[in-house]
């Protein structure tokens, strides 16, 4: 294990677009609010995590924009539908010789000390990855110059990132890293861990939110 600051790349779609698997449990207007509370906790975290040296986002939202930017996060305008790995390779394009690592913006329970002992452990490797709570996903893929990032996100990701020659990381206790919500049943886990403010503030004013998620 090193010593390394690293850059975190967050990518977010348009809100309107945003956390999809959750439609059926959540009014549009609602999703929206919590996509962005999600993004708002996950940057909040890591601007507070030891091993961060700063965050930039990947997005064309324009809220989302605005709200991350007061957070303390850089935000870098995205490609116009060109889909993830896209916007995470034209972050990294525009962060060159930086120790980088591509992380979800969907964790709202992330915990800085949990972020900083991946971190911490990521930097033993060229590249290495940490796969998702489910474990078939990815929420963390980092990349140490002379290694690029080369994001595989997607469907089964975690198998893809394997493939492609990162290291699997296999950090205990770091639940919060891993949990990303993208379902009414990770959002009722994540709530269970501890979610940051934004989340629990917008959770709080949603009063058919515990009915649809007890559903
Ligand atoms: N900038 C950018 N971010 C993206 C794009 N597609 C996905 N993301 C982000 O990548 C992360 C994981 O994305 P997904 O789980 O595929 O999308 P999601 O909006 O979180 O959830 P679903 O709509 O339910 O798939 C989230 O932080 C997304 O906002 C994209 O085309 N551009
Ligand atoms: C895009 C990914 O995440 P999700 O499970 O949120 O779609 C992924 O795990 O590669």
């Amino acid at each position: 294990m090193r010593d390394c600051e690293w850059t975190l790349v967050v990518p977010l779609k348009p809100l309107r677009a945003a956390k999809s698997r959750l439609a059926a449990a959540v009014p549009d207007a609602d999703r929206r609010a919590l996509a962005l509370a999600f993004a708002e906790d996950t940057v909040t975290a890591a601007l507070a995590a030891a091993a961060v040296r700063d965050v930039v986002v990947v997005t064309n939202d324009p809220l989302a924009a605005r709200r991350l930017t007061a957070l303390g996060a850089r935000v870098v305008p995205d490609l116009p539908d060109a889909g993830l790995n896209a916007a995470l390779a034209h972050g990294a394009a525009a962060l060159p010789g930086r120790a980088l690592a591509a992380l979800n913006a969907d964790l709202p329970a992330l915990r800085p000390a949990e972020l900083s002992r991946v971190l911490t452990e990521a930097a033993g490797h060229g590249r290495a990855f940490l796969p998702d709570a489910a474990g078939i996903g990815t929420t963390l893929l980092a990349a140490r110059p002379p290694a690029a990032l080369a994001p595989a996100f997607g469907e089964a990701s975690r198998r893809a990132h394997l493939a492609s020659g990162a290291v699997e990381l296999s950090t205990t206790g770091v639940e919060s890293v891993r949990r990303d919500v993208d379902t009414a049943a990770d959002l009722r886990v994540a709530l269970a861990l501890g979610v940051g403010r934004a989340t629990a503030a917008r959770c709080g004013e949603l009063p058919g939110l515990a009915d649809a998620l007890s559903a």
